[in-house]
């Protein structure tokens, strides 16, 4: 494994017992999160981010596969690079009548950190001017940014947090955001766990996204996005009787994802979307349009379209179509798919 990423994962491979049966929460996965940036680990509800995380902090124990943080392969070696690492696994218990500021200075106590690092870390997620008030009284937002202070203490130079954004309200999430960009502005690594693709989109520079337990495309941001523009832009449907529209569209092969003003994204995996194709399918079930937009390509659709055409074993099977390839592409270079979206099927 090169020694140049900030984290690095080989054939990692977790199975639970669950029910008396095995089940591969993490499958043979890949990663390769580089030195400096935003790195946003992405899938859905279940894909296997939080077991990965676990890991790769020695909270887990993995069945096969190797990890390895900056120069130190881990578990094993985890101890001597573990203060360069700072991490929000699970919500940290702040006391509710302490102030934030009093909050971090036990926390520095406890960990051994000079307490003059408190008002530091508290400027740096933006949060100097409220250090005095009442933990309690703070937004969710806020009690976000200081558990990321908190783990700023020692000053580590790779940040993990899995799903710091959950819960948020839009300017909360805005926030943690903001503070996530600074910190990889000021050369630390972030490496970002999110079931919301798109929203993490917006602050990453390079993303893997994972489903079922196993790496389907990884890369820059740009570099997802234009291989999505590949395939054709999302359409923003508008039409009455969206139900009946969206399997009609289904039936005629397009990616069809309802929103919650009734509206439809449609999209088409196997070729560029042409959208007087949307328009001559619904008219001729007596479907007609009031509104049909282009939409920009988003991390959510690039998903979609490498699971487009695939159950979930056929899934499984995509993914591993990129674990034998060897090391991945480093920042930049060209997004690895683990399916072709215009082989119109699993390989
Ligand atoms: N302790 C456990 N015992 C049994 N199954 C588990 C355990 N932890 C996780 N799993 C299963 O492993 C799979 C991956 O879960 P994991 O929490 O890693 O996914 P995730 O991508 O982090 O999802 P989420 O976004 O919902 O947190 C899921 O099917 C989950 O039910």
């Amino acid at each position: 494994m090169s020694s140049t990423a900030a984290v690095e994962i080989r054939g990692l491979h977790k199975t639970y017992r669950r029910r008396g049966r095995l089940r591969t929460a993490v499958d043979r996965l890949d990663l390769a999160v580089p030195q400096g940036g935003v790195h946003g680990f992405l899938g859905p509800n279940g894909a296997g981010k939080t077991t990965t995380i676990r890991m790769l902090l020695g909270l887990v124990r993995a069945d096969s596969g190797r990890m390895r943080i900056f120069d130190a392969e881990v578990p094993r070696e985890l101890p001597r690079v573990i203060d360069r690492v700072g991490a929000i696994v699970e919500q940290p218990r702040f006391f509710p009548t302490f102030t934030g500021r009093k909050n971090l200075q036990l926390l520095a106590s406890a960990i051994g950190v000079p307490r003059a690092r408190v008002d530091a870390v508290l400027d740096e997620v933006g949060l100097g001017d409220r250090g005095r008030d009442r933990f309690r009284g703070y937004s969710l937002g806020m009690k976000q940014r200081l558990a990321v202070a908190g783990t700023l203490l020692k000053d580590p130079d790779l940040l993990i947090f899995d799903e710091p954004t959950n819960g948020l309200d839009p300017a909360g999430i805005h926030e943690i955001r903001e503070t996530m960009r600074g910190l990889a502005d000021r050369g630390k690594t972030v490496l970002v766990s999110s079931h919301i693709l798109a929203e993490v989109q917006q602050v990453a520079d390079t993303v893997s996204i994972i489903g079922n337990g196993a790496l389907l495309a990884e890369g820059t941001v740009a570099s997802l996005l234009a291989g999505a523009g590949a395939t054709g832009p999302t359409a923003r449907v508008w039409v009455q009787q969206g139900e009946r529209a969206a399997g009609l569209l289904r039936d005629a092969g397009f990616v069809v994802r309802p929103q919650p003003d009734r509206a439809l994204l449609v999209s088409r995996p196997d070729r560029p979307l042409d959208p007087s194709e949307i328009t001559r399918t619904l008219a001729g079930h007596g479907l007609y349009l009031s509104e049909l937009s282009p939409q920009r390509a988003d991390l959510e659709s690039v998903f979609l379209g490498l699971t487009a055409h695939t159950g979930p074993s056929a899934q499984h099977h995509a993914g591993r179509g990129t674990g034998g390839t060897g090391h991945p592409p480093p920042p930049g270079d060209q997004p690895r798919h683990g399916v072709d979206p215009h082989a119109g099927g699993p390989r």
